[in-house]
C-alpha cells in the first residue's frame, strides 16, 4: 500500500543549490515492512516518476525482486522497496536493522553526528555554530557557495575563531565553485576546515582529483548520483564520500558503497536528504552497521516542523541514539 505525505521544514535550509522548504514523499507498506521514498529532484527522480515506480513495485509484491527491478533508475522508489524488505526481514530475525545489516551481534548505542548550518551572513553562521557546539556537537558542517568565495572564507574563519580548535569544521559547496574559486578557498582554509563537500560540478572527477593537492580534504556527494563509487575511487577524486541512501537507491546500496570506499582507504559518511522519520532512522541503522563511522549528517530531524511518527533516534550531545527494537522503526507496521 502506498500513501503520500508532505512535511514543511521548521526553518528552510539555504544552500548553494537552492532553498529546501518542504519534503514530500511516499510510504510503502508491505505485509510486515515499511519503507519511505522522499524524492529530491536534482538528486533523485521526480515525484511523478517515483510514484509510478512505486505503484508498479507495490503491484509486484510479495515478489521483492520484481518490486526492486521495477525501481531501477528511480533511486527514491528503490529506497522505499529495499527498506520495506529489510525492515520485514530484520523483524523476522527479531534483530534491530543495523545488526541485521552488519550480520554481527555487536551492540551499538549511538553514532556521532555533525550539526548542519545553512547559508547565512557571518553573524548568523557563527551563532548557529556556537549553539551547535554548546548543545554537544563536536563536528559542524557549514553550507557555502551561495555567496562570493571571500565571504565564505570569512564565515568559516569566524566560526573557527568562535568554536576553538577542538571542533571539526566541514564546508559543503553543493557544486557551486569553478576550479579557480575552489583553489582559492582551499588555499585560504588549510587548517580551518577538514574537508569541503562537493566543491566542483558533479561530473568533474579530474578537477576534484587535482584539488586533493591542497591541505584540505575533498568529499564527494552529488558526484555519486552520476558516477559509481568504483569510478570515483579509480579516478582518486575523493578523500571521503558522502552517502545519501535516498539518492543512491537504498541503504543496501549505500552500505555496499561504504564498504567499497573503506577498502580503498576512503572515508564514508552517511547523511540524509532531510527525510522523514522512516528513512532517517534507516540511515541511522546504516551508520550503526558500519563500525567506526566519522560524524554523519543525521541530525536533521529538527529541520522538519512535523514528522510522521515520534523520533526513535534522538540526538543528544552530538550523538544519535540507535534504536534497539527489531526492524527499523520500533512498533508494528499497520497494514
Ligand atoms: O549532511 C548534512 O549535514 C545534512 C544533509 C545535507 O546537508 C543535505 C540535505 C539535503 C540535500 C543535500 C544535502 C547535502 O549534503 O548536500
Ligand atoms: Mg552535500
Amino acid at each position: 500500500m502506498i500513501s503520500s505525505f508532505s512535511l514543511p521544514l521548521a526553518d528552510s535550509l539555504d544552500t548553494a543549490a537552492g532553498t529546501i522548504t518542504e519534503r514530500e514523499g511516499f510510504l510503502l507498506r508491505s505485509r510486515d515492512g515499511l519503507g519511505e521514498a522522499t524524492p529530491l529532484p536534482g538528486w533523485t527522480e521526480s515525484h511523478e516518476d517515483c510514484r509510478d515506480a512505486l505503484e508498479t513495485a507495490d503491484a509486484a509484491l510479495p515478489d521483492w525482486q520484481a518490486a526492486l527491478d521495477a525501481c531501477e533508475g528511480r533511486p527514491a522508489a528503490r529506497h522505499a522497496v529495499s527498506l520495506a524488505h529489510l525492515d520485514a526481514a530484520s523483524r523476522v530475525e527479531q534483530e534491530p536493522l543495523y545488526r541485521f545489516l552488519a550480520d554481527d551481534d555487536a551492540r551499538v548505542e549511538s553514532v556521532p553526528a555533525n550539526a548542519t548550518v545553512g547559508d547565512a551572513p557571518v553573524e548568523g553562521t557563527v551563532e548557529s555554530a556556537r549553539e551547535a557546539v554548546a548543545s554537544g556537537f563536536d563536528c559542524v558542517k557549514v553550507k557555502v557557495g551561495a555567496r562570493p568565495v571571500a565571504d565564505d572564507v570569512e564565515r568559516l574563519r569566524a566560526v573557527r575563531e568562535a568554536v576553538g580548535a577542538d571542533v571539526e569544521l566541514r564546508a559543503d559547496a553543493n557544486a557551486a565553485w569553478s576550479a579557480d574559486e575552489a583553489n582559492y578557498v582551499f588555499d585560504e582554509l588549510a587548517g580551518v576546515v577538514s574537508y569541503v563537500e562537493q566543491p566542483l560540478a558533479k561530473g568533474d572527477l579530474d578537477g576534484h582529483a587535482a584539488l586533493r593537492e591542497h591541505d584540505v580534504g575533498v568529499a564527494l556527494d552529488e558526484t555519486l548520483t552520476e558516477h559509481g563509487i568504483r569510478e570515483v575511487l579509480a579516478a582518486e577524486s575523493a578523500d571521503a564520500v558522502v552517502l545519501k541512501p535516498m539518492a543512491l537507491g537504498g541503504i543496501d546500496r549505500a552500505r555496499e558503497a561504504a564498504l567499497t570506499a573503506r577498502e580503498a582507504g576512503v572515508a564514508a559518511v552517511a547523511t540524509t536528504t532531510i527525510d522523514a522519520v522512516v528513512a532517517r532512522t534507516a540511515a541511522v541503522h546504516l551508520a550503526a552497521s558500519l563500525p567506526g563511522m566519522p560524524a554523519c549528517g543525521l541530525a536533521t530531524a529538527h529541520l522538519l516542523d512535523d514528522d510522521l511518527a515520534p523520533d526513535p533516534a534522538p540526538v543528544e550531545d552530538g550523538e544519535v541514539s540507535v534504536p534497539q527494537e527489531p526492524g527499523n522503526l520500533p512498533g508494528e507496521v499497520e497494514p
